[in-house]
């Protein structure tokens, strides 16, 4: 038989406990709005090692409340930097430290994923969260939502935010099928002591080191800067066929990519034993992020792969101004709400999506007249102000008026 769960206090469920679903159930509580999450794992236990979190998403934590605890446990970077992945040459420096807290007004940290969680759900409050509550589906019935979940029973709720990741079964719900499409990259995760790199100039600095077969991006994490998260990244495997992201690795492939790369390169990935490649998914832009009282958030609307550091930077965007529209909307008749949110945050997200898509190719370029005309550009690129200020300067409390009427695709 079906048991009935009631939720307390609101009819706001947020489904997936992660970056968007906590900062969204921290923007929503700012407006007064209180909100029940529910997560399928029995325990708030990131995986993924680290994040690095930029101004346009960490200038939020100010207003949430949460910055300084955040900042505790975070470091701030001093520099980023371009090298060749073969030489150590550096292609292009800009400093980002405390001309960049100036510039933008919040600092680019890179923080230990479990510490983000730490520190959000602590400020959520656990009576908020329900943890081993895995959905496994939705159906509309007059004016609610019933959520399946996986133990059978069943829970009734008026409006539901699908904060449910890269594999959304919200999206799958809306969309009717799984969309995800393998970039063509995978990549490999750890996290180094800092003292063990002994190779390596400017530790403390986010930086990329390029090449034909693959790309190395790390950066500093703790409050600190006491360990370096790094993101190896290669072309392999040409097709991906197994059906889940995570994969078992043997330890030796991630070398594959960097045989004779600089000693930094070698000494960072063989530091640790690595058991896991990532594949890399791309989602291509929904038409529609919201079905009846149901709307998505984060990964589940707009999954990026990784090369900008800018996924869960949206999801964290995207918090603010959905609070905002559903606190200024109506939460019997969602509709209205949904549907500016969607519009304040399509453009942007597509934005940032297809240029997430355009750094990979940059980044690993053919030897040969291709990889000297990109170097010769990086160095005449301040990347901050000429690349990344459109990104990281963009403030998701203004509504600008942009409208995915002028994107296509
Ligand atoms: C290799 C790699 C490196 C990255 N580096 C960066 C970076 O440096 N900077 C950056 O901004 N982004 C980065 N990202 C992207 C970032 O991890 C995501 O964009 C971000 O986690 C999205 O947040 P979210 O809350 O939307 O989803 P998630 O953080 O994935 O949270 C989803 C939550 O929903 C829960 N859930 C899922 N299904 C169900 C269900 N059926 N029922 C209940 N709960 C469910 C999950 O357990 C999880 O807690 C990276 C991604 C990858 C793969």
């Amino acid at each position: 038989m079906t048991t009935q769960q009631t939720v307390p206090h609101t009819d706001v469920v947020i489904i997936g406990a992660g970056i968007g679903g906590l900062t969204l159930a921290l923007a929503l509580r700012e407006r007064g709005i209180q909100a029940t999450l529910l997560e399928r794992t029995s325990e708030l236990r990131e995986v993924g090692a680290a994040v690095a979190l930029s101004a346009n998403a960490t200038n939020l934590y100010h207003r949430y409340g949460v910055y300084d605890a955040l900042d505790e446990v975070s470091w701030p970077q001093t520099d980023l930097v371009f090298r060749d992945g073969r030489t150590g040459a550096t292609l292009a420096r800009t400093p980002v430290g405390e001309s960049y807290k100036e510039r933008f007004g919040a600092d680019y940290w890179g923080i230990h994923r479990a510490e983000l969680q730490r520190v959000l759900s602590g400020a959520v409050g656990m009576d908020s969260i329900r943890l081993s509550h895995k959905v496994t589906g939705l159906r509309e019935e007059d004016d609610r939502v019933l959520i399946d979940l996986a133990d059978g029973s069943q829970l009734s709720a008026g409006v539901v935010v699908g904060a449910d990741g890269a594999r959304s079964i919200v999206r799958k719900w809306i969309v009717g099928h799984d969309d995800a499409i393998y970039s063509g990259r995978s990549g490999f995760r750890g996290i180094v002591p800092t003292e063990q790199l002994t190779e390596l100039p400017d530790p403390r600095a986010i930086q990329f080191w390029v090449g034909p077969t693959g790309h190395l991006l790390h950066y500093a994490i703790g409050g600190q800067g006491e360990d370096v998260n790094f993101l190896a990244v290669t072309r392999t495997p040409a097709q991906w066929t197994a059906q889940d992201w995570v994969v078992a690795a043997e330890d030796r492939e991630k070398f594959a990519a960097f045989a004779g790369w600089h000693p930094a390169v070698t000494q960072m990935v063989g530091a640790v034993d690595i058991d896991q490649r990532w594949a890399l998914m791309r989602r291509p832009p929904l038409r529609t992020w919201h079905r009846g009282r149901v709307v998505l958030l984060g990964d589940a609307a707009h999954a990026l792969v990784p090369h900008h550091g800018q996924g869960a930077n949206q999801s964290i965007e995207d918090t603010y101004v959905l609070a905002e529209e559903l606190a200024r909307g109506d939460l019997n008749n969602p509709t209205a709400a949904f549907e500016a949110y969607e519009a304040r945050r399509k453009l942007r997200t597509r934005g940032v999506q297809f240029a997430s898509w355009q750094v990979a190719e940059a980044l690993q370029v053919p030897d040969g007249p291709e990889a000297d005309a990109r170097n010769a550009a990086m160095a005449e690129t301040d990347f901050i102000e000429d690349k990344l200020a459109w990104i990281h300067g963009y403030d998701p409390t203004v509504d600008q008026g942009l409208r995915p009427g002028a994107l296509v695709g």
